[in-house]
């Protein structure tokens, strides 16, 4: 592991980071020295956020303000507010420091971050109420908290002067590379999220699942594992939609850290995917990909090239996977193709 920063904020951050972000953390610390300093602080401030919308403890009359706020707060040295459980709680405690680091930050890198944390907040405040029903709220909600991730990270790329000013309004294709992220988290924690104490939040459009099942909780049940994976292939499909936007995204991109920060969890979330299509282990239980798989896809997304032939195997595995799905439903007399029900 790389040593700690000797500065105690800058090292509180990058020691916080590996803690509360799983898979951000490596690709994170791989960027150019310039950059890393803003995208820890991005992360972090983010995360924090997040840990806010996330607590359901925390009651709406405070929350939607809360969120609404929560830029201007990040700014008030030696601010925290209490939220989330174990290393997200322990990120609570020490916002001050990332509050230290965030504003000794380069004036354009702030700015990105104010602005998208303040869009987060106010789009996480709308949520907490509505439900996500149609596909359109579905993406929606994904552009408040990952699209717009994808937004101001195109614009600290431009700002570095390490990526083309066309980044810096690249809003479309950024956001398709949010929404890919995202989905796929969603789809991947369906059992996770909807087992959640006290409140499970789920986020899955009505707009999808009620073609196939009454209430989303009926998709766990084994007697409906028909349907289940009929509803999982279709939200799948939806998340597909975005990969190949993300592809033109990133074949753009010139900086190789750049590269890797960005196309790393694009090539895990299209195998995370492959993994699921058609997978009850969806409705079962956690669904991870084998670390061995993981490392191998850190190490070897490099370039387009690399990139496009793991897109390439992924895409053909979930062809097989639809093709023998097609082939079992063609033989169950009882029910009409998927042909016929996509016809
Ligand atoms: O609680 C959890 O463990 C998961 O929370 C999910 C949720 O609550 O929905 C959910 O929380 C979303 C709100 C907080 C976003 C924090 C974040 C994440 C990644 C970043 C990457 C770079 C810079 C800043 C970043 C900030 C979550 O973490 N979903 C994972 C997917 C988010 C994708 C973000 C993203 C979008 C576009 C990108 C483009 C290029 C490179 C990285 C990108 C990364
Ligand atoms: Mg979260
Ligand atoms: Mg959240």
């Amino acid at each position: 592991t790389k040593k700690l920063p000797k500065q105690p904020d800058l090292a509180f951050c990058y020691g916080t980071l590996p803690k509360v972000s799983r898979s951000f953390a490596i690709v994170i610390q791989q960027l150019p020295e310039g950059l890393r300093d803003a995208f820890c602080v991005f992360y972090l401030v983010l995360r924090a956020l997040d840990t806010v919308e996330d607590d359901m403890s925390i009651p709406i009359d405070k929350k939607v303000p809360l969120l609404h706020a929560f830029h201007n707060l990040s700014q008030q040295r030696g601010w925290t507010t209490k939220a989330g459980v174990a290393e997200y709680a322990d990120l609570m405690a020490g916002y001050p420091a990332v509050i230290q680091v965030y504003l000794q930050l380069d004036q354009q890198y702030c700015k990105v971050i104010d602005d998208v944390c303040r869009r987060m907040g106010a789009g996480m405040a709308d949520f907490i109420t509505d439900d996500v029903i149609t596909v359109d709220d579905y993406d929606l909600y994904c552009h408040y908290v990952a699209g717009l991730v994808g937004v101001g990270s195109s614009q600290l790329f431009a700002a570095s002067g390490l990526e083309s000013e066309q980044y810096a309004a690249a809003d479309e294709l950024s956001n398709h590379m949010g929404l890919f992220l995202q989905k796929t988290n969603i789809i991947r924690d369906y059992l996770e999220d909807i087992m959640e104490e006290p409140a499970p939040r789920m986020f899955w459009p009505r707009e999808i699942w009620g073609k196939y099942v009454s209430s989303l909780d009926d998709l766990r049940h084994p007697q409906n594992e028909a349907a289940a994976l009929h509803c999982l292939n279709h939200m799948i499909c939806d998340a597909l939609r975005h990969a190949p936007h993300s592809l033109e995204y990133m074949v753009g991109l010139r900086n190789y850290q750049i590269f890797r920060f960005c196309a790393i969890p694009q090539v895990m979330a299209i195998a995370t995917l492959a993994l699921c299509y058609n997978n009850p282990a969806v409705f079962r239980g956690k669904v991870k990909m084998r670390r061995g798989q993981t490392a191998k896809y850190m190490m070897e997304t490099d370039s387009m090239q690399t990139l496009l032939e793991a897109f390439m195997d992924f895409g053909t595995m979930l062809c097989k996977k639809a093709k023998s799905h097609r082939i079992a439903m063609a033989k169950d007399p009882t029910r009409e193709t998927v042909v016929e029900r996509l016809g």
